[in-house]
Order: structure tokens, then C-alpha cells, then sequence
């Protein structure tokens, strides 16, 4: 589709906005939809946020499920597990388990007013995510209410029939979404029925169904729309379809079979509004969100609570992956700095072992390490590993495996790197959860998307020059390194022949998402270990 920015829904040109503060880039409101004067009011409300310690607030404005599984409930307990304060509007009360909806009751939307008030005058509130509005007059509410509280973004999953089946809204809903809601909104996620709802009733049964819904919806007027495909028949992966105007995105993952999927869509909206809240971009939010909910939904697949046909599934589950280890928090790209990847037969020669050259390179100011030990036993392997893990912990620098996802797993280290032929990127996301680190190689602006689909966090980028370390490694050189960097957003590491005499060179190449050099000779093929780090780490700083 041509990149173009012309609105879809009017032809209008979108009016250039300047751009959001630092802690809040939001790449969606660099342009703002000459429908939706909302937009122009948060962005104009950005100058005033500057606080760099606000907390990172979403307020939900849900439906409570007296099963804990979906609604507001489950808005609470992902804006806990991504680390995200949350507020409550309660829309409805439903009488509900893992049978189905017993009952429900709406609350006057006078009330809803006053709760909206409540915490709009008072907090913060970064970001507005949806889930069940029961009534027209709930959702002019909601409209007029955000219409003289500025915020950041509004998420909407538009609940109309839970995950049971039950229909929970009435049709002049549907009018309320269409003139008022989505026009104003940043990101709406339908699931197949909803999509089909909100347009009229077309029944979607394939992925280019979904994609032609997408732009369909987008046309209605939010800037952002994600089609969930977890209901597509006969379809062995869960496919979401994501457009933001410009771009289509297929989101892959694979179905998790279980019987715990219930507030799975309330989980992936809140997630959505949680990163967003975080200062994510919207891909990028929508990506992670994908993420969380197939590792809660593997997590949590043998948990039985209820009798009915659909449980609730763990949004805590990164609390219970081991938590004696003192794992770093989640990725952070400037790591990526001077990155010192272990060899075993260089090692070898200068008699050492793995433990010794990790901590001099930690000493010598590596950001992060990886283990690249290609010949070593998988339990000496994983001894050594339990042990760098500690000293690069020791120093606060992450440390990762290569290609070995049982061995990272094993010694729960902070992630992994993975090659075009080794484990793929997305079944190692699977197996890791969304908290580990991944980095995968690539070479070329394809596999880059890929990557970025496929879940990673970064990319490997050669070899820039060529190398003796890697057999039959094909060159790409600084151009193949541009290239890559420019076809993506995720961060970028250069390796390949990089040590003290090119480093500034391959640095100076200037794309902002290159955010560092990999090396492996120029430091462990040296007899002091420590000092080469510390001069090449002068040389990138
Ligand atoms: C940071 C970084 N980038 C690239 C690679 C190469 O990984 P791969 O292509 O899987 O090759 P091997 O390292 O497994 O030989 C890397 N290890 N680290
Ligand atoms: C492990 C590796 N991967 C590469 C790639 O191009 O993906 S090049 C490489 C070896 C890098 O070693 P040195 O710093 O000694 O040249
Ligand atoms: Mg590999």
C-alpha cells in the first residue's frame, strides 16, 4: 500500500504536529486526522508533561467479571504484570464464571460520569483503554469526558460478544462506536465477530478477510486497527492482522491449546494501553502485547479454576518463573554498546577459561556478553554459564546464550542470540516468555521484518568486514549494515572483523538504531583481555 498521507476516511492532509515529548514518542500523533480534534488537544496537553517521573498510568473503563478471568479485572492484573499503575471506571457489573454470563447490570451513566471525573481531575492518566460499554448514553459519556481531559491515547476493544459467546451490548451501541468513539481513538481491536459487527455484518473467514475489515475499520476512523484472528477456523496459527494506515502487518503466533483463553481480548487491549503508557511506539506496543498473552496463555494452559468451559489463564506469570535469580529487567538497546561474544578455541589458546574472559571483559566495560561456546560439553557449558551469569550480574550487565535455547533456559540467563539456521526467533520467544532478551542475525532487510515479527528484540547485523571467527561468513559490508539498520525499527548491533582500528568507522555510520558493535577476536583473541576492552569501549563511548 502506498505510503501516503492523505486521510483515508476524507482525502484531507493530515496537519504536521510537533513532535511528542521524549518520554511519551508516540509516531501516531505526528500526524493528526483532521477528524478528530481530540488528537490536536493531546498533542497541544504534551508540552505540559514533562515530568519524567510521572508513573506510567492506564484507566480502564470496563465491565467488572465477578470471575476474575476478563474485564476490569483483567485490565488490573496486566497493568500490575507490565508494571503499570491502573485506575477504574466501571461501566457494568456482570454476574459471571468460567460457565459463561449469568447476569448483568449497568450502571447509570451519571455514575460512570462521576467515577470518569474522579479520576481525571485528579490523576495523571496516561492512556484510556475500553472494554465493555454497555449503553449509548455510557459512551457519549465517555466521548464528552475525554473531550476536555486531554490524554495520550485511547484504546478500544470494542466488547460486544464475550469470549463464551454471550452478547453483552445492544445494537445502539454500535452507533455511539461508530460516530463518536472510534473517531477519537488511537487503536481498536476487534476480534472476527466484532469486526463483522462493526461492519455491517460482512462475515470474515480468511486472513485476507481480515485484512480487507482492517481497512474497512480504519476507514470508520481510528488511526489503528488490529483484527484478531484467535477465531479463524481451520487455522493452526493465531493470526492477527494490525494496519496502520499504511502498512499491513500479519502478527503470527502460534495457537495455544487450552482451555483457559477467557479475557484474553480485555488482556491484549489493556497490554496494548499498559506499553503505550510505557512510551512505546504502537507496533512495537502491539507487538509486545501479542507476546505476553501466548506466553500467559502457554504458561497457565494445565491451570484449572472453574467448571465451565473456559478458565481464566495467569497474568503473573513471570513472577513464578524462578524467582530466586537476580535477572536484570527487561531489554534495554544502549546494552548493546560494546558487546564481547566468548569463543572457546580462543580461550583454549591463551589458556583460559570461560569465567576468566568474561570477567575481564565485564571489568574492561563490555555492556553485554554472550556465551559462544561451540564446542563445549552441554553440561560444562551449563556450569560455566551459571557462573559468568553471576559475575556479569555482579557488574549489571545482562548476559546471553548462543543458539542455545536449553541451556539459557537452564541457567535462566537473560536471554538469547539465534542465527537464520538456528532455533527460530519466534518458538524461541515461545519458549523463553516475553521478559528474555532475543537477538537474532540478520543480513538482510527481510529477515530484519522477520525478526521484528517473529518477537525479537534486536538484530546482529555482518559481517560488516570480513573475519576469520566465523567460517564462510558472507560480507555485507557498512552499506548491507545500512540497509538493515534503515529497514527497521528494532535496535542494531554491527559485527564482523570489528576491533580498535574500525569501531569509530562502523559507529560513525549514524543510523539511530545502531546501537553498538559485537566482537569476539579483537578482544578474546588478545593477551589482555581487559585492556582491549577498555580501549575499544573508549573508542564507541
Ligand atoms: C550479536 C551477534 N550477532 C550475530 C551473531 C551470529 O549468530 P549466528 O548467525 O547464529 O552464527 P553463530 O554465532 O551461531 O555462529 C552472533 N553470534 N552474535
Ligand atoms: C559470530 C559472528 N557472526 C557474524 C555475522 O556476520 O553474523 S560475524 C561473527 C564473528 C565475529 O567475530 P570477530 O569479531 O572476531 O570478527
Ligand atoms: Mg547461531
Amino acid at each position: 500500500m502506498a505510503t501516503q498521507l492523505l486521510c483515508m476516511c476524507c482525502g484531507a492532509q493530515p496537519q504536521p504536529q510537533p513532535q511528542a515529548a521524549p518520554f511519551m514518542r508516540f509516531p501516531f500523533w505526528n500526524s493528526v486526522h483532521p477528524k478528530n480534534p481530540t488528537s490536536v488537544v493531546r498533542v497541544q496537553a504534551e508540552a505540559a508533561d514533562m515530568n519524567m517521573n510521572s508513573i506510567p498510568h492506564v484507566l480502564s473503563v470496563a465491565g467488572s467479571d465477578s470471575g476474575g478471568g476478563a474485564g476490569i479485572q483483567a485490565d488490573l492484573k496486566t497493568c500490575a504484570a507490565r508494571r503499570v499503575y491502573c485506575s477504574t471506571v466501571i461501566t457494568a457489573v456482570t454476574a459471571q464464571n468460567t460457565a459463561g454470563v449469568q447476569g448483568l447490570n449497568i450502571l447509570p451513566e451519571d455514575f460512570v460520569a462521576d467515577q470518569l471525573h474522579s479520576v481525571l481531575s485528579d490523576m495523571h492518566v496516561h492512556v484510556v483503554k475500553t472494554g465493555m460499554l454497555p449503553s449509548l448514553n455510557i459512551v457519549k459519556v465517555l466521548c464528552q469526558t475525554l473531550r476536555k481531559f486531554p490524554i495520550k491515547a485511547l484504546v478500544v476493544d470494542p466488547v460486544m460478544i464475550s469470549t463464551s459467546g454471550d452478547v453483552l451490548v445492544g445494537p445502539s451501541v454500535l452507533a455511539g462506536f461508530l460516530e463518536e468513539l472510534l473517531p477519537m481513538t488511537d487503536i481498536v481491536t476487534p476480534n472476527i465477530k466484532e469486526a463483522s459487527v462493526l461492519l455491517g455484518g460482512v462475515p470474515l473467514k480468511s486472513v485476507s478477510d481480515m485484512r480487507t475489515a482492517a481497512k474497512l475499520i480504519h476507514d470508520l476512523g481510528p488511526r489503528n486497527v488490529l483484527v484478531k484472528g484467535g477465531d479463524l477456523p481451520n487455522s493452526l496459527d493465531a493470526i492477527d492482522v494490525f494496519f496502520d494506515g499504511e502498512e499491513f502487518y500479519e502478527l503470527c503466533s502460534p495457537r495455544v491449546n487450552t482451555r483457559n483463553s477467557h479475557g484474553t481480548g480485555c488482556t491484549l487491549a489493556s497490554c496494548i494501553a499498559a506499553e503505550l503508557a510505557k512510551g512505546s511506539s504502537m507496533l512495537s506496543a502491539v507487538k509486545t502485547a501479542k507476546h505476553f498473552i501466548e506466553a500467559a496463555l502457554d504458561y497457565s494452559r494445565d491451570m484449572t479454576i472453574g467448571n465451565g468451559a473456559q478458565g481464566p489463564f495467569d497474568h503473573f506469570l513471570a513472577l513464578n518463573i524462578n524467582q530466586s535469580s537476580c535477572r536484570l529487567n527487561r531489554f534495554n538497546p544502549n546494552d548493546l554498546l560494546l558487546y564481547a561474544v566468548t569463543d572457546s578455541a580462543m580461550n583454549r589458546k591463551w589458556g583460559r577459561s570461560i569465567a576468566e574472559a568474561v570477567k575481564a571483559a565485564v571489568e574492561g566495560g563490555a555492556t553485554i556478553v554472550q556465551l559462544r561456546e561451540k564446542d563445549a560439553e552441554t553440561r560444562d557449558f551449563l556450569e560455566a554459564a551459571k557462573v559468568c551469569l553471576e559475575i556479569c550480574h555482579s557488574y549489571g550487565v545482562p548476559l546471553l546464550i548462543n543458539d542455545r535455547i536449553d541451556v539459557a533456559l537452564a541457567c535462566d540467563a537473560d536471554g538469547v542470540h539465534v542465527g537464520q539456521s538456528d532455533m527460530p526467533a519466534r518458538l524461541a520467544r515461545t519458549l523463553l516468555g516475553p521478559e528474555k532478551i532475543i537477538g537474532v542475525s540478520c543480513k538482510t532487510p527481510e529477515q530484519a521484518h522477520q525478526a521484528w515479527i517473529d518477537g525479537a528484540d534486536y538484530i546482529g547485523c555482518g559481517g560488516v568486514y570480513p573475519t576469520n571467527t566465523k567460517a564462510n561468513n558472507r560480507t555485507i559490508g557498512l552499506e548491507g549494515l545500512k540497509e538493515v539498520c534503515l529497514a527497521s525499527t528494532l535496535p542494531v548491533v554491527a559485527i564482523g572483523g570489528i576491533g580498535l582500528s574500525n569501531a569509530r568507522e562502523v559507529m560513525k555510520l549514524g543510523a539511530p538504531n545502531l546501537n553498538g558493535v559485537a566482537v569476539v577476536s579483537a578482544l578474546f583473541d588478545r593477551e589482555c583481555i581487559l585492556t582491549e576492552t577498555r580501549n575499544l569501549h573508549a573508542l564507541v563511548s
